[in-house]
């Protein structure tokens, strides 16, 4: 039940600095085979570097990922994945469709291949002209449409939609759910909640290295929270921190706890058996944006 086959990815305290700087900081997450698993987080949160390491591309400075059961980055693993991770080197003189030519030799696979692809990721009517006359957005398309190559049972996406208007955003919505639908198994990341609420199975949210949650987004829509006022505030976000596994945020030195709400009592009695003087402990209600917010706020930025 619930084993390594149920499993397409997995990381256990993944970690990546460069010089002094954590740009991933312990991340352990977990993508279940057939899900659309959203990994959200603002710019500069650490999810290119994640992903990266996922593929193999980047050797991590602690922690480890399997990637359908094995080491990530090991021979013959990368044949079941399609990655689209900052732009592919495309040729611009080629067409999209030699382009992808070139790519499917590599891949083994052939021309009926290189069509399905184009087809798929909505390419197909300017397939012929070259990659230099595309826009953003087109070349976001054939980037996708190169990670389709070969039909890999997981995808792994960063920032598909970068680029896209409206329209493309919702084509790339309709991709996903199809290729979820055909059995696929989908990581994309996003700087966006709008963007992965609908079609994600799941969330990862990753601020500042660190991931801050995993979740379906119903449950973290659901998710109850506190608002704390009290004083010393530094005290106050201390014992906050310990007893939610660090799911607090200060802004203007009000503390928003990520808990059940059922656990007011508790933690008002933790707070005063530390000093604390509790002014204000409230549930509170949250839209996600409000949620995703708060997750990904610069806690000395905001305060
Ligand atoms: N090769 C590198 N050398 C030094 N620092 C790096 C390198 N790659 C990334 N970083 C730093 O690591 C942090 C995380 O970067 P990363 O690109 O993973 O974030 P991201 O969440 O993907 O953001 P974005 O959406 O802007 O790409 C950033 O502070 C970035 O400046």
């Amino acid at each position: 039940m619930g084993g390594r086959r149920e499993v397409a990815v997995s990381t256990r305290k993944l970690t990546k600095k460069y010089g002094e700087h954590l740009a991933v900081d312990g991340v352990s997450l977990t993508v279940r085979r057939g899900e659309v698993y959203g990994f959200l987080g603002p710019n500069g949160a650490g999810k290119t570097t994640t992903l990266r390491m996922i593929l193999g591309l980047v050797r991590p400075s602690g922690g480890s990922a399997t990637v359908l059961g094995r080491p990530a980055g090991s021979a013959g693993v990368n044949r079941y994945v399609g990655a689209l991770v900052e732009g592919p080197g495309f040729y611009p003189y080629l067409s999209g469709r030699d382009n992808l030519r070139v790519l499917a030799r590599y891949r083994g696979t052939g021309d009926d291949d290189v069509e399905r692809a184009l087809e798929r990721a909505g390419l197909a009517a300017r397939a012929g002209d070259p990659f230099k006359a595309y826009s953003l957005g087109m070349k976001q398309r054939l980037g996708v449409a190169a990670a389709l190559l070969g039909d890999p049972g997981l995808l792994i996406l960063d920032e598909p939609t970068n680029g896209l208007d409206p329209a493309g955003v919702g084509d790339m919505r309709l991709l996903l759910a199809e290729l979820a639908g055909a059995g696929h198994t989908v990581l994309l990341s996003s700087h966006m909640l709008s963007e992965v609420e609908e079609t994600c199975d799941r969330v990862g949210v990753i601020n500042k290295g660190r991931l801050v949650a995993e979740a379906t987004v119903g449950e973290l829509r659901g998710a109850g929270g506190l608002r704390v006022r009290a004083e010393p505030v530094s005290v106050a976000l201390d014992v906050s921190k310990r007893l939610t596994e660090d799911h607090v945020t200060a802004v203007d030195g009000v503390l928003h706890l990520r808990a059940d709400p059922g656990r007011a009592a508790e933690i008002t009695r933790a707070l005063v058996a530390a000093d604390v003087d509790v002014h204000e402990i409230r549930p509170v209600e949250r839209s996600l944006e409000e949620v995703f917010f708060e997750m990904t706020t610069d806690e000395e930025v905001a305060r």
